[in-house]
């Protein structure tokens, strides 16, 4: 049986919903699906998850939220039209959108989790509905009643190990079971969502959890391409990669899967199928074990990041004073932050941390506290830093690799502050400044997948 999870983009309206509908039902071994919120269904539209937020916040600071409720009321109310279900459906989910404004909660945060998890609730609680309306036999799987239990931590939360017991034990009814993606329930019973773009983790665990053969994650592209499209034009398309690929470059930024989504399915064994619900037909990427898997290309995908800060210390001696880097990363312990990377020299060591973690007033005191525990000689805290990454199974042990990476880089002018190989014999990391990720990424990429003579007619 298959675990088949639609993203927002495929779940955005009722022409969208048909495609859904068509392609659950084009295949009997697709018995359970993962819903995500309606999202974008143009380049200027807004997630309904984004107006949760939005509604969250107005609540949150009395600001009157009709217009909001009114804009997300309508996103549902599209797709029960196109299907013309009975008004039931729509009265249950207008009731359900307006009530959260009078719901009592621990603290905002555990508010926003359940404001943001009404997405993709009501969306599991409509595609039930519309299945059943078109013949299929569909039962909507509440994450409390299945068994999805998370950590405590109300907007990033994690899968507890208890959920695979308690999915082991869950008797699936017979037909379609829809299952809302994004969040679980906590040991006291709050709700939970996971980072964003969390629905694929979602599918991941219940992949896991009901032993699937195999996890179809659909979305608006013909499958994984080997640099965002955004970035470069009509990139490659791959047909085949490693989990550890994968995590990688969706570590790196890849924004078509969740890179936490990899390890339930790496705990299963079960290959990912990433498809389009726009090209059905196209058989995606397969993301496969590592065993037994033969690289085509020496580098699979190259991705950029710029949310990442680095803090360059140096001090002489450095290499002899015992117990430095615990000291400095126990500040970074002490404030809750989590650092990356850590590159270092003789006299000197570089952190790189993930700056959505900060704000301005913990960037000072970290500063502060950096210089007065640690006494460096020099301090230099670097915001304009983005790391490119490029990743390939097949670039292990590879002779002259990291030469004809850095090649095209001399050539498009773009200065490498930071190269860190080493310690993932599949990937190289080099740090650039922010505005020049991009090309860094153009120009590796040009270098790997361009024939000479077509870069050279431009
Ligand atoms: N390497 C990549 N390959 C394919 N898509 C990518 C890649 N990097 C970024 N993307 C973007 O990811 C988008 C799909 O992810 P997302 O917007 O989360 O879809 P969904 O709504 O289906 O969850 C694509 O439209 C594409 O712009
Ligand atoms: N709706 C949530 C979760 C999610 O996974 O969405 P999507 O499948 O559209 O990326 C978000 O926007 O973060």
């Amino acid at each position: 049986m298959r675990v088949v999870k639609f993203g927002g983009s495929s779940l955005a309206d009722g022409n969208q919903f048909e495609k859904v509908v068509a392609i659950m039902q084009a295949n009997a071994e697709r018995q359970v699906v993962v819903t995500s919120a309606p999202g974008k269904r143009d380049h200027g539209d807004t997630k309904v998850t984004d107006l949760l937020i939005t509604y969250a916040t107005q609540v949150q600071n009395r600001i009157d939220p009709a217009a909001t409720i009114a804009a997300i009321v309508a996103r549902y109310q599209e797709i029960a039209t196109h299907f013309e279900l009975a008004d039931t459906v729509m009265s249950h989910i207008e009731a359900e959108i307006v009530q959260l404004q009078h719901e009592a909660f621990n603290d905002s945060a555990h508010q926003m989790a359940a404001f943001k998890a009404h997405g993709e609730k009501l969306n599991g609680y409509l595609l039930t509905a519309v299945l059943n309306a078109c013949g299929s036999v569909a039962t909507y799987g509440e994450p409390k009643l299945i068994g999805l239990t998370v950590t405590d931590d109300p907007n990033d939360a994690e899968v507890l190990a208890a959920t695979y017991a308690h999915l082991n034990a869950y008797q699936r009814p017979a037909g379609i079971l829809v299952v809302p993606g994004f969040y679980g329930y906590t040991d006291h019973g709050a709700i939970a969502t996971f980072s964003r773009g969390g629905s694929d983790i979602t599918g991941a665990i219940l992949a896991r959890g009901f032993g699937a053969d195999l996890y179809e994650n659909f979305t608006d592209v013909d499958g994984v391409f080997a640099a965002d499209p955004r970035v470069v034009r009509h990139p490659a398309a791959i047909e085949k990669m490693t989990y550890r690929e994968m995590r990688e470059l969706s570590y790196g930024g890849f924004g078509v899967f969740h890179d936490e989504a990899i390890l339930p399915a790496i705990a299963g064994q079960i290959p990912i199928n990433l498809k389009n619900t726009n090209e059905p037909d196209h058989p995606g990427t397969m993301i496969v074990p590592e065993t037994g898997f033969t690289p085509q290309h020496a580098v699979t995908g190259i991705v950029s990041s710029d949310h990442f800060s680095a803090i360059y210390l140096h001090r002489y001696l450095l290499n002899k004073e015992v117990g430095f880097t615990l000291r400095l990363l126990q500040i970074f312990y002490d404030h809750g932050i989590n650092y990356e990377h850590m590159p270092s020299g003789i006299d000197d060591l570089t952190v790189i941390i993930d700056n959505r973690q900060l704000t301005p007033e913990l960037r000072t005191t970290l500063c502060q506290e950096i210089q007065e525990k640690m006494q460096p000689d020099v301090l230099q805290w670097i915001d304009d830093y983005a790391i490119t990454m490029v990743v390939g199974e097949g670039m292990a042990k590879r002779i002259g690799l990291i030469q004809r990476v850095l090649q095209p880089l001399v050539a498009a002018d773009v200065h490498v502050t930071m190269i860190n190989e080493g310690a993932s014999q599949i990937s190289l990391m080099l740090g650039t400044s922010k505005t020049q990720a991009n090309a860094a990424v153009r120009a590796i990429y040009n270098a790997f997948f361009i024939p000479v003579n077509q870069q050279l007619e431009g």
